[in-house]
């Protein structure tokens, strides 16, 4: 029996269930030979009213098969070819069809998924969270390749496309009708068949519905093809905009705009094989096996529960106490208010604590002004949160997380305060951003209880938290603390203690790196530069005025006094360089009235002009490629010390937090992934061509060497 089921109705219309093998509808070899099957038989079915494809699935369809597509070799292209426009034949008979072919949407249809429904006449959708409609390939490192990119120009015109093409937008069900993705909704899944088939039953006298609207005689692109003069001046602008976007190192959003700019120029046949040709490029390419290993099977076994203990019953937190409402706390209160957790927050004073609490105000006035939350909702998650600065408010907490400021004693006076208010078996959670666990522990009753729960500044936004188990800390916390970080919907890394523990740590190279570059009397602006040129997010010298320099010199003194300040951390050419700026020229940081950057009022900065009588050599010329490798080998060498310590527990941790905790580039598929495409030997003889010139920070660590000489892959 086929895995797509086949009915006809009374009316003529045959209903098209998908109910493929495994838990959901994906592009593979099953799903051509059903897909192939099917079209045959519609196209001979006599009688012939209609069709509405559905699932039988959760999820619509799911998209590409990404094991297959992970497989496909170079020196695979040509099957590979072949496979994608034998699918994409299947779509454009499908779509040929004399009668009106209808998508029953009820649940995600994604990728492939949203494809097929984009070769049917109509798509009706239910309006409900669940459905979410989209193309996010770009996201993974490729492209729409079943008709994706050119029937969405024919759709909705070049413009108003490429958010979906080059940022993988997904839609809402709603938001997907208001947009013209779909034609109509319903309330209820049940509902979905039977208005498919209506609107069928409609179109009787009406034999234009069964003609997509590019098949139509003198179809034009919304917006106008590639000679209207508006479009012309988009197809003429859009590629330098998106290369300061990219960087050029990532190669999908650029194939997507080409194949996006054949479609509005050329017939639609011939640009559904430029599309092709783009995908069977992207496919094979290290960029897109990064990008899938990491963002897709990474991110599912870490969301998954690849770290968190299984033989702990899932928990849930119904009260949080949160200690501190500056920047942190406050974002900390309102993710997880969101998530419909009771908030306990509290400062010093309970103006502050108010103030902490606004915060979540400001930010759910911007979802109501959008449209995208209810003021009864606004209400709702406002009235979960309690500021406070009375400690007996904490009283029955099964969480604190403390965001006070960096300072081990006022750490460890709060915990004695307050950890007497949890709830037994309650968890405490430190959101440090490098004091050691262990040592904050040193304060707590009950250090099992104790974990470092790190989020990432803004907490609304950065998907990412790390969790870190101190020496004591036991596997029911940690587990606690995973099920927190997934309830208030964060993705969660677990990490062993360290200074500055995973993240922290190894982003301190990459300043360090920048600020010894500037010592050997490199250019500043050329540094930041180069720094962006590989990937990161910003330069380093512009991240070290951002979080301050001022900052960074407590930082160092509490570590010293902590005795914590060892090898791995100790940079004391970063130090003498701190101590300078700060010390000696008052230059603080961006918030203490500039430091490597002069700052205007208009919020443009340029360079600081004492650093040129400090710092700068015109005759300095260290080649550009040694620059840059040595920004992105320091961080590199510092995750994998990482996982040799212990501190990186997996791989997949550190690909992920390195992603969206450090801003690692998206190509590398993360710091250590980058080791495997790169090629382990290649990168251990880097490093010590590096070494040999800048010093033994660059040598590579035995982990390494002892892959290369295996010639396995970290996994
Ligand atoms: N800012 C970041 O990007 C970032 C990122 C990750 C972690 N962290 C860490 O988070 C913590 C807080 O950082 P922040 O940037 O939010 O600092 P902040 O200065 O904005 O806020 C600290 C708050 O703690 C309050 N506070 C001080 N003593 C208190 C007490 N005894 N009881 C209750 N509240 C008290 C202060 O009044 C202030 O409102 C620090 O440990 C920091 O290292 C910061």
């Amino acid at each position: 029996m086929s895995v797509f089921k086949y009915d006809k109705d009374a009316d003529g219309i045959v209903t098209i269930t998908m109910d493929m093998t495994g838990p959901v509808n994906a592009m593979n070899q099953e799903y051509r030979d059903a897909m192939g099957e099917t079209v045959e038989r519609l196209e001979q079915e006599a009688g012939l009213a209609g069709v509405v494809f559905a699932s039988a699935k959760k999820v619509f369809f799911a998209g590409g098969d990404l094991n297959d597509l992970l497989s496909v070799q170079k020196g695979d292209e040509d099957r590979f070819m072949a496979l994608l426009e034998d699918t994409k034949e299947q779509l454009r008979r499908l779509e040929k069809l004399p009668v009106p072919v209808a998508a029953a949407i009820n649940g995600p249809a994604m990728g492939g998924g949203f494809e097929i429904c984009l070769a049917c006449n109509h798509r009706v959708a239910w309006d409900d969270k669940s459905v979410q409609v989209g193309l996010p390939e770009v996201t993974l490192g490729l492209l729409p390749g079943g008709g994706g990119v050119v029937r969405m120009v024919n759709l909705l015109g070049l413009e108003k496309a490429m958010p979906y093409l080059l940022e993988g937008t997904r839609v809402s069900a709603a938001a997907a009708r208001e947009q013209g993705l779909v034609h109509e909704l319903v309330a209820t899944r049940e509902e979905l068949v039977p208005a498919a088939k209506a609107w069928i039953l409609a179109q009787k006298d009406n034999p234009e519905a069964a003609v997509q609207p590019w098949d139509r005689k003198g179809h034009k692109i919304p917006g106008g093809n590639a000679s209207h003069p508006a479009v012309a001046q988009l197809i003429t602008i859009a590629p330098a905009m998106l290369r300061k976007k990219t960087r050029g190192l990532l190669p999908a959003p650029e194939q997507i705009l080409d194949c996006a700019v054949e479609a509005a120029r050329l017939d639609f046949d011939t640009a559904l094989r430029i599309e092709s040709r783009g995908l069977t490029y992207l496919v094979t390419t290290p960029v897109a096996k990064n990008m899938i290993s990491t963002f897709f099977f990474g991110m599912n076994r870490l969301n998954g529960g690849a770290s968190r203990p299984g033989a702990v019953e899932p928990t849930a937190v119904k009260k949080v106490g949160v200690l501190g409402a500056g920047m942190m706390g406050q974002g900390i209160a309102y993710v997880s208010a969101m998530a419909g957790i009771e908030v306990v927050l509290k400062d010093i004073s309970l103006e502050a604590a108010q103030k902490g609490k606004a915060y979540s105000e400001s930010l759910l006035a911007k979802r109501v002004a959008k449209g995208r939350m209810s003021e009864d909702k606004k209400a709702g998650v406002l009235g979960l949160i309690k500021p406070t600065a009375d400690n007996a408010d904490l009283e029955g907490c099964d969480l604190i997380v403390e965001a006070v400021f960096e300072n081990i004693e006022l750490k460890h006076q709060i915990t004695l305060d307050t950890e007497g208010y949890l709830a037994e078996n309650g968890v405490w959670g430190s959101n440090t951003s490098s004091l050691p666990i262990t040592q904050l522990a040193e304060a707590s009753k009950k250090p099992e209880n104790f974990i470092g729960i790190h989020f990432f500044s803004p907490v609304d936004k950065m998907p990412l938290v790390e969790i870190i188990c101190g020496d004591k800390t036991s596997d029911e916390t940690l587990a606690r603390a995973f099920d927190y970080a997934r309830q208030i919907r964060k993705t969660p890394i677990v990490v062993n203690d360290s200074l500055g523990f995973f993240t922290s740590r190894t982003f301190g190279t990459y300043l360090d790196e920048g600020v010894r570059l500037l010592k050997e009397g490199v250019h500043p602006a050329q540094i930041d530069a180069l720094g962006k040129a590989v990937g990161m997010p910003v330069g380093p010298l512009a991240v070290y005025d951002e979080v301050s320099l001022e900052l960074t010199r407590k930082a160092q003194e509490t570590w010293k006094a902590m005795g914590v300040l060892d090898a791995h951390s100790d940079s004391s050419v970063t130090r003498e360089v701190v101590d300078t700026m700060v010390a000696e020229h008052g230059r603080g940081g961006r918030h203490h009235g500039g430091g490597f950057y002069e700052y205007a009022a208009d919020g443009g900065k340029t360079i600081w002009p004492g650093l040129f009588d400090l710092y700068y050599r015109a005759d300095a010329s260290l080649p550009e490629s040694d620059m840059k490798d040595r920004m992105l080998f320091r961080q590199v060498i510092e995750s994998l010390k990482c996982l040799q310590e212990g501190v990186l527990r997996t791989v997949d941790d550190g690909n992920i937090g390195s992603i969206m905790g450090i801003g690692a580039p998206a190509w590398t598929g993360g710091f250590i992934q980058f080791v495997n495409t790169y090629g382990a030997q290649r990168f251990v003889d880097r490093c010590r061509e590096l070494a040999a010139t800048y010093g033994e920070r660059f040598e590579p660590p035995a982990i390494a060497v002892e892959k290369a000489a295996a010639g396995e892959l970290f996994s």
